[in-house]
């Protein structure tokens, strides 16, 4: 008779993470590779064949140095404000294709896009937007966005995940990965 390890290993396993967690970690783990002090936006775009096909992170443009344009929000002279500067996430994400086009992808994104972003979504013929953080539900940019999305057909929605962290070992040896789920306080593999 098989022992449980035995039959542990001739069975797939089910700890792997689930798509969408994988592309939203993606959207994730892209934004803290911005510089911005304030704010960190990632976004993933997958195709119809679940391949990502595009990640981008809000950044200085290329050629434009990120220690020499400022991060400021709140400067007088709006000249020293990062807004007239800084790619977004979406635009980075879209320009950093590595596809043909993004015609029918889903893009996941940390927070739910600007008016601008909504505009570049809509061009590229994206047609569904997974996004973590409404935190600027408010503002006019989101309110004008969502206005654009539902003109466009864009469906859009906020992702909860099960899991309420995964933690990444950088261990050479024993490299691994750690999912907890929300409900308790166990890790799964
Ligand atoms: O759709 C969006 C909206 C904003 N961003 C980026 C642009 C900036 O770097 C920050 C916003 O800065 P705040 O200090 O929160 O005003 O987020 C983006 O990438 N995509
Ligand atoms: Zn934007």
């Amino acid at each position: 008779m098989a022992s449980s390890e035995q039959r542990n290993m001739s069975c797939k396993r089910t700890n792997y993470i689930k798509w969408h967690d994988y592309f939203m970690a993606n959207a994730i783990l892209a934004a803290k590779r911005s510089k911005d002090p304030s704010s960190q936006v990632g976004a993933c775009i997958v195709n119809e064949d679940k391949k990502i096909v595009g990640i981008g992170y809000n950044s200085m443009p290329h050629g434009c140095s990120d220690d020499e344009f400022p991060w400021a929000k709140n400067s007088e002279d709006v000249l020293e404000n990062k807004y007239f500067y800084v790619c977004h996430a979406e635009l980075n994400a879209v320009l950093n294709k590595n596809s043909a086009d993004v015609k029918n992808c889903t893009i996941y994104v940390s927070l739910f896009p600007c008016n601008e972003c909504a505009k570049v979504i809509i061009q590229a013929g994206i047609k569904e937007v997974i996004y973590l953080s409404d935190k600027h539900s408010h503002k006019p940019e989101t309110i004008a966005s969502k206005k654009l999305l539902d003109a466009a057909k864009v469906k859009y929605w906020q992702y909860k995940s099960n899991q309420s962290k995964i933690v990444i070992y950088f261990d050479e040896n024993n490299w691994n990965i750690r999912i907890y789920r929300e409900c308790d306080q166990v890790s799964l593999e």
